[in-house]
C-alpha cells in the first residue's frame, strides 16, 4: 500500500483560494489549525466509502439522493429540538419518496458542518456604516457590529465542536430507535391536524404501516427498518478548516476529509485552477460540485478529469442550480456531453440557489412554484435524454418558518416577516418540504 503524504492535503495552499476570510491575526489562525489537527475525526473514512457506494447506485440510476438542511447552521441552534425537527422532516421526506416513488433513497443532511457561507459581496453597508459581510458562524457573527463581524479563527474550533455535538445526536436518533420506520406516525404527531401536507403524509404513513404489518404477518420483520443510514455533508469552503481535518486513512493509506461524509464545492469556488478543486482532488470522500447557469461543457469535462479520473460511479455528483427559467435551456447539453464522455456522475437538482429574489419588504425569498418548476425541468431534461434524475438538494428546516412563499399551506409575501429566521438564504419550512417530496415522488414515478 502506497500511503498518501499528509502534505498532499495542503497542495491547495499554492493556488488562489476564493471566498476565504481575512483573518486579522495569522498567528491565532496557526494555533487554531494546530488544535484542529490534533482533534479526533468527526466521521470514519469507511463511512465515506459506504456513502460513495450509495452514490454509485444513484449514478447508475438505482437510487435517489435526498440532500437537505439549513442554508447556514448556527451555533445557537445546536439544540435537541432543532436537530430533531430537521432530521424528522428529512425522514418524512425520505419515507414519502421511498414509498411513493418505490426507489431507495440515500439520505444526506446539510448538517453537522454547514457553518460557512460564500457571499456575493465582501462588505455590507447599513445607514452609512460598512462592515465585513457575515460569512457563517465559523467565521464571524451575524450581529451588525464591528466586533461581531471581525473574523475570529477560534470560531473554527466552535464549528468543530458544534458539528461533533450535532452528529452525536443525529447518530443517536438514526440508530437508537427514533428513526425506526415503525415511528412513521410519530414523526408527524405535532403536525398532522393543522396542515394539508401533514394530513397527506398521515395517509401515506398508514399505508406504510399496513405494508409493514403485512410483512410481519408473513414472518418477515427486517432489521433494516429499525435504523436509518444518514450521512452528513457541507460545503468545503474554509480550506484551513477542511485541510486541518484531512487525515490519512490507516486502512487504505488515502486522504479523507473527516469533517463530514460528503463535501461539495460551491458555484463561487469551483475555479478549475483554484484551491478548492485542488483540495477536493486530493481526498477520497464523495464530492459534489455545484453547476450554475454559466457552466460550460468544457468546465464539466475538466472537473471530471480533475476529480474523477477513474470514472468511478459515486465519486462525483454534479449539483445543478440553474434557475427555473434556464434549466431547460442549459442542462441538456451538459448532460448529453458528459454522458457521451463515458463519465458516471450523479446528477442532482438544487432548485433553490437559482431562484432567489428580494421581496419588496427586503426579505430574500424564493417562490415554491419556481422551486417546483426547476425540479420539473430537471426531470424533463433527463427524460428527454434517457438519463437518470439522481436527486434533489434543498435548503430546508424542520421549523415552521416563513421564508419561502407559496406551498400548499400557502405563505404570502406579507407573511415573510412573521418567522423569518435564516441567517442567509430562505429555506423551505416543514410543510413546503413535505409538499415537495410528494410532488417529486410523483414526477419520479412518472419518469
Ligand atoms: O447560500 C448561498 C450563498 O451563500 C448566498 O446565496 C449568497 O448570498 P448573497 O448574495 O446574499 O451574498
Ligand atoms: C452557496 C451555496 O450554493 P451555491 O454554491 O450553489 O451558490 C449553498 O448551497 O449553500
Amino acid at each position: 500500500m502506497n500511503a498518501e503524504s499528509p502534505a498532499s492535503g495542503n497542495t491547495w495552499r499554492d493556488l488562489p483560494a476564493a471566498q476565504q476570510p481575512e483573518w486579522p491575526n495569522p498567528e491565532a489562525l496557526r494555533d487554531v489549525i494546530a488544535d484542529l489537527e490534533s482533534y479526533p475525526p468527526l466521521v470514519f473514512a469507511g463511512e465515506c466509502d459506504l456513502l460513495r457506494n450509495r452514490m454509485g447506485a444513484v449514478a447508475r440510476g438505482e437510487a435517489f439522493l435526498l440532500q437537505g438542511g439549513d442554508c447556514a447552521e448556527a451555533f445557537d441552534a445546536v439544540s435537541a429540538d432543532h436537530i430533531r425537527n430537521k432530521l424528522k422532516t428529512l425522514l418524512q421526506m425520505g419515507a414519502v419518496l421511498t414509498y411513493a416513488a418505490s426507489v431507495p433513497v440515500v439520505k444526506v443532511g446539510r448538517i453537522a458542518g454547514q457553518y460557512s457561507k460564500p457571499r456575493s459581496k465582501p462588505t455590507e453597508t447599513r445607514d452609512g456604516v460598512t462592515l465585513p459581510t457575515y460569512r457563517g458562524d465559523s467565521v464571524n457573527g451575524f450581529e451588525f457590529t464591528p466586533e461581531a463581524r471581525t473574523p475570529d479563527p477560534e470560531r473554527l474550533k466552535r464549528m468543530y465542536h458544534a458539528s461533533a455535538a450535532t452528529l452525536n445526536l443525529v447518530r443517536a436518533f438514526s440508530t437508537g430507535g427514533y428513526a425506526d420506520l415503525r415511528q412513521v406516525h410519530a414523526w408527524n404527531q405535532d403536525f398532522v391536524k393543522s396542515s394539508p401536507s401533514g394530513q397527506r403524509y398521515e395517509a401515506l404513513a398508514r399505508e406504510i404501516d399496513n405494508a409493514m404489518n403485512f410483512m410481519k404477518a408473513c414472518g418477515t420483520d427486517p432489521e433494516e427498518f429499525k435504523t436509518v443510514e444518514f450521512y452528513s455533508s457541507h460545503e468545503a469552503l474554509i480550506l484551513d478548516y477542511e485541510s486541518a481535518l484531512t487525515r490519512v486513512d490507516s486502512r487504505t493509506g488515502k486522504l479523507y476529509d473527516v469533517s463530514g461524509h460528503m463535501v461539495w464545492i460551491g458555484e463561487r469556488t469551483r475555479q478549475l485552477d483554484g484551491a478548492h478543486i485542488e483540495f477536493a482532488s486530493r481526498i477520497r470522500n464523495p464530492i459534489g460540485v455545484k453547476l450554475g447557469p454559466t457552466s460550460s461543457v468544457e468546465d464539466a469535462l475538466t472537473l471530471i478529469e480533475r476529480l474523477d479520473p477513474e470514472r468511478e460511479p459515486g465519486r462525483l455528483t454534479f449539483i445543478t442550480r440553474m434557475g427555473a427559467d434556464k434549466i431547460r435551456d442549459r442542462l441538456p447539453e451538459l448532460v448529453e456531453k458528459v454522458t457521451a464522455s463515458g463519465a458516471h456522475v450523479a446528477w442532482v437538482c438544487d432548485p433553490m440557489h437559482g431562484n432567489t429574489f428580494e421581496a419588496a419588504s427586503g426579505h430574500k425569498t424564493r417562490r415554491f412554484d419556481d422551486v417546483l418548476d426547476e425540479v420539473k425541468g430537471f426531470f424533463e431534461v433527463h427524460k428527454g435524454l434517457g438519463t437518470h434524475p439522481g436527486g434533489i438538494h434543498v435548503e430546508l428546516t424542520g421549523d415552521d418558518v416563513t421564508e419561502c412563499v407559496g406551498g400548499g399551506d400557502e405563505i404570502f409575501v406579507d407573511d415573510l416577516h412573521q418567522r423569518y429566521e435564516t441567517a442567509c438564504d430562505p429555506r423551505l419550512n416543514r410543510s413546503q418540504s413535505l409538499d415537495l417530496a410528494f410532488l417529486v415522488a410523483e414526477m419520479y414515478r412518472q419518469q
